[in-house]
């Protein structure tokens, strides 16, 4: 009896994101120039640089608040199609309140500061269309017990918290919907560092367990090291270097990568 073995196919998955050729100007100031990137779903992304080399732009436009001058955009999800920085307003903040989230460095930029921290999760689940209160405050207390929050601080605002507590309520937040792509922007930066070492683990868990696409944005390699599959380099608005994180670690080719690298070693 003849046996056929079939061939293994080569699978190789379609990035979730791509980015190309992405510029931005301010002024005088190139702060991003001509910048691609590709990642793949359920893997992370890292980007690194000093200040001012363009990082929390790249990332600005990547959660749709800041249109390029030049470039495309797309996320490979079912209900969009094609560049999207060519979306109208709403049409990005209704794909941003759905499928992306965003955890910024500063907590004002993220949250309503008076407002309780469960009701700060439930308004993102009621922006993306979520009326039933039931459903709101059941989402809004998962996601925060995920981002492990302290449950008996449910109905504390966040302008009294600290400031590691109060990244916990961006990340529930920003994770309630579970989003297809999570931007973090320096979201250690300014803790102390045995709290940066607690909110990197619940990072590295939540991505672990529920394999989020994220994309970091940080100017310490230690926060890259962590949670990195790839890495970008970024200086003065351009990508100097980029590949696996290993390879970067410990086998730097650029002279500014190998700086940071040396640097923090
Ligand atoms: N809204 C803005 N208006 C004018 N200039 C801006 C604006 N945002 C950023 N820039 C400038 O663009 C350049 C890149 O800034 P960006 O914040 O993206 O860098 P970064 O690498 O994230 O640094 P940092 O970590 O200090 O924020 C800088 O020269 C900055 O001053």
């Amino acid at each position: 009896m003849a046996i056929t073995i079939e061939a293994p196919r080569l699978v190789k998955a379609a990035p979730l994101l791509k980015a190309q050729n992405v510029s931005k100007t301010y002024g005088h100031v190139q702060a991003v120039k001509n910048v691609s990137s590709e990642v793949f779903p359920g893997e992370v992304l890292g980007i690194v640089g000093e200040s001012g080399s363009g990082k929390s732009t790249f990332l600005r436009m990547l959660n749709l608040e800041e249109t390029p001058d030049s470039g495309s955009y797309t996320l490979d999800l079912p209900e969009v199609d094609g560049n999207l920085f060519d979306l109208d307003r709403f049409a990005r903040r209704m794909l941003c309140a759905k499928r992306i989230g965003i955890v910024y460095q500063n907590p004002h930029l993220g949250l309503l500061m008076k407002h309780s921290s469960s009701g700060n999760v439930a308004e993102r689940l009621l922006v993306a269309g979520e009326r039933r209160f039931s459903v709101l405050r059941e989402k809004a207390q998962e996601a925060l017990e995920a981002s492990e929050f302290p449950v008996d601080r449910l109905d504390a605002p966040p302008i009294e918290l600290s400031g590691g507590m109060q990244q916990r309520v961006q990340l529930a937040k920003a994770i309630a919907l579970e989003p297809a792509l999570l931007l973090l922007d320096e979201p250690t930066t300014g803790l102390d560092v045995s709290v940066q070492a607690l909110v990197l683990d619940t990072l590295k868990r939540l991505q672990q367990e529920r394999k989020i696409t994220m994309v970091i944005v940080s100017h310490d390699l230690g926060v890259i090291r962590t949670l990195a599959d790839r890495v970008m380099v970024m200086r003065r608005g351009e990508v100097v270097e980029a590949g696996l994180a290993d390879q970067i670690f410990q086998d730097p080719q650029h002279a500014y990568t190998q700086q940071l690298v040396h640097a923090k070693l």
